[in-house]
């Protein structure tokens, strides 16, 4: 058995970098940025109003002036003239601030009679003006590798750059395995199950920038198991789902060798999660996950996720992890490295872990109510409530 972070720098190994396409703004949210963003413009582009109000000299910014309304500056509407000494020109928020123009007066704190307007007394400091180029310059740049949010899209779309180089989304080939298995919806018989992990586990690498395949169930023989990896061939990480133990029926790892399969490693050090299996076959990489719900999710986000992320150019390191308080006693742990389902609270400026009591594999209703691992590193001793604890969010 080896460890968690042996096993994920052997996957990270294993897996390529792929190549980048364009593609438009649009379709680019959660994909990962290929290279650097550079920006056409200057935002804003001329020195704007940030309120509606009018625009006014420096000089004549004292309680009671009373100054002339020559004109009118509106968003998309500027107006050509310039604002002399006691003048004025009626404006609107986004405008163009006009030549002269050193401030803009809230409305609200204005009299207007016809063409005349009256500062009133109380008059506020601000100058109500956004400078040109104030939040960014042509030439900003937005590097890469980065995964792009939604404010991401607003802002290369406000420096005027229409679609960008992002890395191709990963092909991902889900095969759950098993003769017990069918598919939501469909009627068990009386020795079957629904087969459920491969819809977290696509919707964990479609999270993660991939597309998701979800492929026909696999039953447990050589001829199922040999198709399936057929269908799967063109994909770039195929993930298998279950037959990855040491029973009669656990075929996976036999058909996929028998394939050509390079193994780079079975076993690992984690529960759950024991039997993992990764390796190379044709030109995918083959990740084998437990079958076990619990064990085949969570291994999803332990090593799924972060590979699909590293493929995708991001840095190829594991699952954030963060530190908090446990807040129950945990007893020793054994030379499995454990990743508890746990659900975690705030108090103060503390973030408390609460393990569940029940930790068992096969519990989706705990997974479910957990919004976290806590992990206990291999040979840890037993640990008193308010012990510090590293733990991964979900
Ligand atoms: N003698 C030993 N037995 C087992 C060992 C061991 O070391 N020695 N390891 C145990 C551990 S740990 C795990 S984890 C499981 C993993 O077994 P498999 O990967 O072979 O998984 P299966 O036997 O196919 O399935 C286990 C369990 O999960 C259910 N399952 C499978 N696929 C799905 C699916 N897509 N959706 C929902 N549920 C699924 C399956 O019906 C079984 O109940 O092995 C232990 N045994
Ligand atoms: O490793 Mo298994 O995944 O403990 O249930």
């Amino acid at each position: 058995m080896i460890s968690v972070e042996d096993a994920l720098s052997r996957l990270f190994a294993l897996a390529p970098m792929l190549p980048a396409e364009t593609v438009p703004l649009r379709h680019a949210a959660g994909r990962v940025l290929a290279e650097p963003v550079v920006a056409r413009r200057d935002q804003p582009p001329f020195a704007a109003s940030a309120m509606d109000g009018f625009a006014i000299r420096e000089v004549d910014h004292r309680p009671g002036a009373l100054l002339n309304v020559i004109g009118e500056a509106a968003a998309g509407k500027a107006f050509s003239g310039s604002i002399d000494v006691g003048q004025t020109v009626r404006i609107f928020t986004g405008a163009p601030v006009p030549e002269g123009g050193e401030r803009v007066v809230l409305q609200e704190d204005v009299r207007r009679d016809a063409d005349r307007i009256a500062l009133g007394d109380r008059l506020e400091t601000g100058t109500n003006i956004r400078a040109e180029g104030q939040d960014f310059r042509a030439g900003h740049r937005i590097d890469a590798p980065r995964r792009l949010t939604a404010s991401d899209l607003a802002l290369i779309a406000a420096m005027n750059v229409p679609d960008v180089a992002v890395a191709r989304r990963p092909v991902v080939a889900l095969i759950a395995t098993g003769d017990e298995l069918v598919m939501p919806g469909e009627e068990p018989g009386p020795d079957q199950i629904v087969a459920s992990n491969g819809f977290a586990l696509a919707a964990l690498a479609e999270a993660a920038g991939a597309e998701a395949r979800l492929l026909p169930i696999a039953r447990d023989s050589e001829a199922s198991l040999r198709f399936a990896f057929d269908l799967a061939g063109d994909a770039d990480l195929v993930v298998t789902i279950g037959g990855a133990s040491v029973g009669d029926h656990d075929l996976v790892g036999a058909v996929a060798a028998g394939m050509g399969m390079e193994r780079s490693f079975y076993k690992i050090a984690m529960r759950p999660g024991k039997p993992l299996m990764a390796g190379r076959l044709g030109g995918s990489v083959l990740l084998g996950l437990p079958g076990n719900p619990v064990s085949s999710i969570v291994c999803g986000h332990i090593f799924m996720s972060p590979v699909l992320s590293a493929m995708q150019g991001l840095p190829a390191g594991p699952a954030p992890v963060r530190r908090g308080v446990l807040a129950s006693s945990v007893a020793a742990n054994g030379p499995r490295a454990h990743y508890m389902r746990a659900r975690l609270t705030a108090r103060g400026g503390e973030i408390l872990i609460h393990p569940f009591d029940r930790q068992d594999s096969a519990l989706l209703t705990v997974l479910s109510d957990a919004d976290a691992l806590l992990i206990r590193p291999v040979g840890d001793g037993p640990r008193a409530a308010g012990a510090a604890a590293d733990y991964i969010p979900l």
